[in-house]
């Protein structure tokens, strides 16, 4: 198959496929129909010492993360930011995503799933795009509404996404990021939030379909929000999760230590926190933290 893999300096795999009707039925065999390029950041190559990425093509099958929601929506931002340490401003420039990407993300063994950005134009319930094929092997579904936008097309797709996916695959997580909510006052995030939440839930509901559980996060690149959102989707992937809580709450009892995270120090998402509820300032201060550390093991390392 003509695919281009690359290697980021964050950890990440990349492979991207030029034509999205070509990606379906024959997805995992060789076929020279695919248009190729890499990442275009030139940052290819496995530092292994550091990222610890000891089989970087290993066959293993990932749990898949897919990112869809309307063109615009900040999809592509959303993943430039945690995965690739972009900064926010930058993403004021990102084009257009017109192909699937597709991106392996292993940062340590409990770090290690794909995540598959989907350009928003593209109607993938199309006769021709095997999504009972993407379906299948998908952990979790982020879909992402643009606050700052008019969502009524939002919600009517999200409807329209998430009873094609449960009918396939019922263990999908479905994870709706309200995005983009650094223009709007708390008062308004709130407003916000019930709203969708409420209306997704009517629909679901007058589709005979309430079992279908959707979680909400209000996200934003400017802030933390997108990585305690990010992190709380990859945990739900994350089987060892009770053992590492539990662990994390041994410690603190013995330590005397107020809170604990277990960090993927690469991307700043937690894949485990003990049990006592998460404060926002307490994680944010112990990103800044993982950065400070990282600045000084750069100068002095
Ligand atoms: N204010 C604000 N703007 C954002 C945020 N996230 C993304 N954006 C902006 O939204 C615009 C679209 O972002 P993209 O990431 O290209 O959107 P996309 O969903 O990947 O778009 P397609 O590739 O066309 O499907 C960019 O100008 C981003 O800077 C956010 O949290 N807040």
């Amino acid at each position: 198959m003509s695919q281009t893999r690359t290697m980021t300096s964050k950890g990440t795999y990349k492979e991207v496929y030029g034509k999205i009707d070509a990606l379906p039925f024959d997805y995992y065999e060789d076929d020279d129909g695919f248009d190729t390029f890499t990442d275009g950041d030139g940052d290819c190559g496995c530092d292994e010492g550091v990222l610890g990425c000891s089989d970087p093509f290993s066959s293993e099958v990932k749990p898949r993360i897919l990112l869809m929601g309307l063109r615009r929506s900040g999809k592509s931002s959303i993943q430039k930011v945690v995965f690739h340490k972009m900064s926010p401003n930058e993403t004021l420039f990102l084009e257009s995503t017109n192909k699937i990407c597709r991106e392996d993300v292993s940062n340590s063994s409990f770090v290690s799933f794909q995540i598959w950005d989907f350009p928003g134009q593209i109607d993938f319930f199309d006769p021709t795009f095997d999504y009972e094929m993407i379906f299948r092997g998908t952990g979790a579904l982020i879909f992402v509404i643009d606050s700052q936008d008019d969502y009524v097309e939002a919600l009517s797709r999200l409807h329209l996404t998430v009873t094609r996916a449960y009918k396939v695959n019922p263990d999908i997580n479905f994870e709706v990021f309200i995005h983009k909510v650094d223009g709007l006052s708390d008062d308004h995030k709130i407003e916000k939030q019930s709203d969708i939440h409420k209306r997704a839930n009517d629909d679901l509901a007058d589709a005979g379909l309430e079992r279908i559980h959707l979680s909400f996060y209000l996200t934003s690149i400017y802030d933390h929000s997108i990585f305690e959102a990010f992190s709380k989707v990859v945990q739900k992937l994350i089987p060892q999760l009770p053992t590492l809580e539990n662990l994390l709450n041994i410690f603190i009892s013995n330590s005397g230590i107020e809170k604990a995270f277990l960090f993927d120090v690469v991307s700043k998402i937690y894949i485990a926190t003990d049990s006592s509820p998460v404060d926002m300032q307490t994680y944010e201060l112990c990103c800044d933290m993982i950065d400070v550390v990282i600045d000084i093991s750069c100068i002095y390392g």
